[in-house]
């Protein structure tokens, strides 16, 4: 009659709240105190064994002055690690740089793993919803390791399982503040796995000097200025299209004329021609005499690039067949097409004709030119898809700074300022921030931190007059890389 008797449901609670109306004591099982004993001393000796095998040199570090001072008195000990000491601190002021590379980064990444990462990482994670606390237990991603180089620390995450990229990247501002670094960039490393760089200083801060001019003819990549790592930034243009993003001040110019100035030999040479259009008719009407060929006014800009067309036209129908790729010569040089302030010939155009025209030829360029030596260089300050609808057709794209959050992934694409992009943060200082840039590049989507070179004016009158008078080193042939 009854599927259930009275009673049956109370013998499957167990509650111990003394507050509750009833009270059930849940069975003990008494635990033999060696069984204690045993699993407490296992996980002691698997946790010293841990240690050592993770930091084999921190520990013998400790341990030695320790056994020393155990064996033959604490005096020893003291003794041992003072000559240690001595003996880091003379190697460190001797060769700074064998130091740094074999100590000095070790000690300051173990340093950051014990004093901010590991002594941070349970609530920082908690807090900003990386990790989980359920039913009293902690599900965190692990804290793999800490390396340093000279401006960033970066951290080896391996993220919980069913965990996205994204679930990071949404939250860079969360660890940067977290862990006390202004930024923080997010890569992937390997499946499941993460690197995250925490800058601790800016490595950009302090401009950057126009790059000598190259004494060799190369049609790229070009070095125009120096990577966040110490590294030179290399910018390609043969084989691609760049475009150039950022608000007034920001330094397109700097990109624009440190890319010039690395052409240089090359365009002596005759492997290159530079063709600009200077729409605003300020920056690059400087440099005039390094051009093969130059136009300002719209109708001129709109011949200039049908001409462009017409070039890319006839290379196409002489190599279809032949070669896939373009090789420079002086025959068949590069040309590339610089475009200082391209939305003027788009957008703020007011002659429909001219603007469908230059629309028109820009398209093609940036579709089909690469293949056949003609590339594009454009620079705007708005990115916005109305002022230039082709924007996606240009494979490499460096945003400066820009004046809204959107703007990064108008610029970069999406998910660039996720991934730690801050365009719209760069300084308008310009002392602090002209010419900071964060480059995205076809073969890699990870967006890339760089200042270019600054070239003064007196530097373009410099390279001018250099070109006129034929001063600049004369190229060696063969060398186009
Ligand atoms: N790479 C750089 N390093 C340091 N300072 C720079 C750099 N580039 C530019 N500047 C400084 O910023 C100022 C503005 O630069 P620039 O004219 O190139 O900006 P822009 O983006 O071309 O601006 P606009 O769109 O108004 O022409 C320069 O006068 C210079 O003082």
């Amino acid at each position: 009659m009854f599927k259930k008797l009275p009673g049956d449901e109370a013998q499957q609670l167990v509650s111990t709240t003394p507050d509750t109306a009833v009270v059930f004591r849940p069975a003990v099982v008494r635990t033999p105190a060696f069984i204690t004993i045993v699993i407490f001393a296992w996980r002691v000796l698997s946790a010293l064994v841990r240690l050592v095998w993770r930091h084999p040199i921190a520990s013998t570090a400790t341990a030695v002055p320790c056994a020393l001072g155990w064996l033959y008195g604490w005096q020893w000990g003291v003794v041992l690690v003072a000559l240690v000491l001595v003996g880091l601190t003379a190697w460190r002021f001797v060769d700074r740089a064998s130091f740094l590379r074999l100590a000095g980064w070790r000690l300051l990444a173990w340093w950051r793993l014990v004093w901010v990462y590991r002594r941070h990482w349970q609530p920082v994670m908690i807090i900003s919803g990386l990790g989980r606390h359920v039913r009293g237990r902690d599900y965190l991603p692990r804290l793999v390791g800490v390396s340093c180089t000279s401006w960033a620390d970066l951290v080896t995450v391996r993220m919980l399982t069913g965990q996205a990229v994204t679930d990071w990247s949404d939250r860079i501002e969360h660890l940067a503040h977290g862990f006390g670094a202004t930024s923080c960039r997010v890569t992937v490393s390997r499946p499941g796995r993460l690197l995250l760089a925490f800058p601790r200083r800016d490595p950009l801060a302090v401009p950057l000097p126009a790059l000598p001019i190259p004494a060799a003819a190369s049609v790229g990549p070009v070095e125009i200025g120096k990577r966040e790592d110490g590294t030179p930034w290399w910018l390609k243009v043969h084989g691609t299209h760049v475009l150039v993003a950022g608000a007034t001040g920001a330094g397109k110019g700097s990109i624009i004329w440190s890319t010039i100035r690395g052409l240089l030999p090359a365009v002596r040479a005759g492997l290159v021609q530079i063709w600009a259009l200077d729409p605003k008719l300020m920056e690059l009407s400087f440099g005039r005499n390094l051009f093969d060929r130059y136009a300002a006014d719209p109708a001129a800009c709109a011949e200039l690039l049908e001409a462009a067309v017409k070039v890319m036209q006839e290379r196409a129908g002489r190599f279809a067949g032949v070669q896939r790729n373009h090789i420079p010569t002086v025959d068949d040089p590069f040309v590339l097409v610089v475009v200082d302030e391209v939305a003027f010939l788009t957008a703020y155009q007011s002659d429909k004709g001219l603007k469908l025209r230059i629309s028109a030829a820009l398209a093609t360029l940036t579709t089909q030119g690469r293949a056949v030596g003609v590339g594009v260089l454009a620079a705007l300050q708005d990115p916005r898809k109305d002022v230039l609808s082709i924007r996606n057709l240009f494979p490499d794209k460096i945003a400066l700074r820009l004046d809204e959050s959107e703007q990064v992934d108008m610029v970069l694409g999406d998910g660039a300022r996720d991934r730690g992009a801050l365009a719209d943060l760069i300084s308008p200082d310009p002392e602090l921030g002209a010419g900071i840039a964060y480059a995205r590049l076809e073969t890699s989507p990870e967006p890339m931190r760089a200042r270019a070179g600054y070239v003064s004016d007196a530097d373009i009158r410099a390279m001018v007059a250099a070109f006129a008078a034929d001063t600049v080193p004369l190229p060696q042939t063969g060398e186009v890389a």
